[in-house]
């Protein structure tokens, strides 16, 4: 299952800057292990913006809502998620 994810990033501006650092860290490794594991094969910055558009490919919701609940940003994000389909007229 597919689905094509909006995640907003806003850091409190009185977060001190190694804080930050670390959390940006932690959310990169995670999302390149999810990356290699195939269950996060895109991930794009809106550009200038602090946020993306990301590509899940998962087996369930549920999967996907643990993989985003557990990012390390996840408590500053504003996420939105659009469920893909097969379109009809794709040629794969
Ligand atoms: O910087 C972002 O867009 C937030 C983010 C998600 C995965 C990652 O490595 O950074």
């Amino acid at each position: 299952m597919k689905y094509l994810v909006h995640m907003d990033i806003d850091l409190p501006t009185d977060m001190p800057a190694e804080e930050a650092a670390e959390i940006k860290a932690t959310e990169k490794a995670y999302s390149q292990q999810l990356q290699r594991a195939g269950k996060w094969p895109e991930i794009w910055r809106v550009v200038g913006e602090y946020a993306n558009y990301s590509v899940f490919d998962v087996d369930s919701h549920d999967e996907l809502h643990d993989i985003l609940q557990n990012l390390p940003l996840f408590p500053y994000m504003d996420i939105t998620v659009v469920p893909l389909a097969k379109h009809p007229s794709d040629v794969k």
